[in-house]
């Protein structure tokens, strides 16, 4: 692992590291914000998952989540988006909803993503566990995410419960078997057989759902996705109907941007804060 960048931000440190990683076999780039109380023990970890065409630097520069994590002492990783190299694949018409910066947080089982596209296994396992080695921290996580990553982040904790304490989502692709973006990237990655996406689908995996993980979902009523892409009413409707313990909130005028996650990350923050132990 390598250390990129580290700057002191709120009395913490914000680094990125590249390290080979062996699911999605390339290297791969993370962001870690450290909160000052890493210095004296280890904190728990919030994972942010970004949107379609992010690397793990748009919510580390856009969101000011900093002084929040530093406030509750919790440290913030960030991926990227999607294996990155000469080598991997890409859309063959370069379109930005697949391929790189597209990972969808999906195992690929389809030729030619399938040896790279393993975004899923590298979130939920690979990176934790280096994380949990290199850096002061405990094995206490959370997940949140925005649009391509709030479905990620949704679809791994309700399919991980006893991996996080709580999930939250801005703008989440909520239900990607019912949307364009969903179809085309489930349908390359996972093949023409439906059945197989509804693994990857959080509408899908709340209804069938025993376990219970807290969360909160925020959405803009005047996001451009909001009708083609998202979904949202299918969730409400979804949560409402299986009783599922997630919140999920309207917010009137908001767009897609990083302007609307800025506006709620503390409320994510403070959310995630309450289910860990002494934060
Ligand atoms: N074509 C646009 C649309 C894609 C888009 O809105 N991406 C969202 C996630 S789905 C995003 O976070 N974009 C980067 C940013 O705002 O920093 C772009 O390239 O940004």
């Amino acid at each position: 692992m390598e250390l990129v960048t580290s700057q002191k931000l709120f009395d913490g440190q914000q680094q990125q590291y590249t390290h080979q990683a062996e699911s999605v076999n390339c290297e791969m780039t993370f962001s870690i914000y450290l909160p000052p109380q890493a210095d004296t023990q280890p904190v728990p970890v919030l994972y942010w998952l970004s949107g379609l065409t992010c690397t793990d630097q748009n919510f580390v520069t856009k969101s000011g989540a900093q002084q929040f994590a530093a406030k509750h002492g919790v440290a913030i990783v960030c991926p990227d988006t999607s294996p990155r190299g000469a080598e991997v694949p890409d859309d063959p018409e370069q379109a930005w909803d697949f391929g790189l910066g597209a990972g969808f947080y999906v195992n690929a089982t389809q030729s030619p993503w399938k040896q790279y596209y393993q975004m899923y296994d590298y979130v939920v396992q690979e990176l934790p566990r280096l994380v949990e080695k290199k850096f002061a921290v405990t094995t206490q996580r959370a997940i949140s995410g925005h649009s391509m990553g709030g479905h990620g982040a949704l679809t791994i904790a309700l399919k991980n419960p006893e991996r996080y304490r709580s999930m939250s989502a801005f703008s989440p692709i909520a239900a990607p078997i019912n949307c364009p973006w969903g179809q085309k990237a489930l349908g390359l990655y996972l093949g023409d057989d439906q059945e197989k996406w509804k693994d990857y689908d959080s509408c899908e995996l709340i209804k069938v759902s025993s376990n219970a993980v807290p969360g909160l979902v925020d959405q803009g009523s005047a996001d451009d996705f909001l009708q083609q892409q998202l979904n949202t009413q299918q969730l409400i409707d979804t949560v409402s109907r299986a009783n599922y313990p997630m919140q999920v909130r309207m917010q009137p005028g908001y767009d897609h941007s990083y302007f609307f996650i800025a506006t709620f990350i503390e409320q994510h923050i403070a959310f995630h804060a309450k289910h860990f132990d002494n934060t």
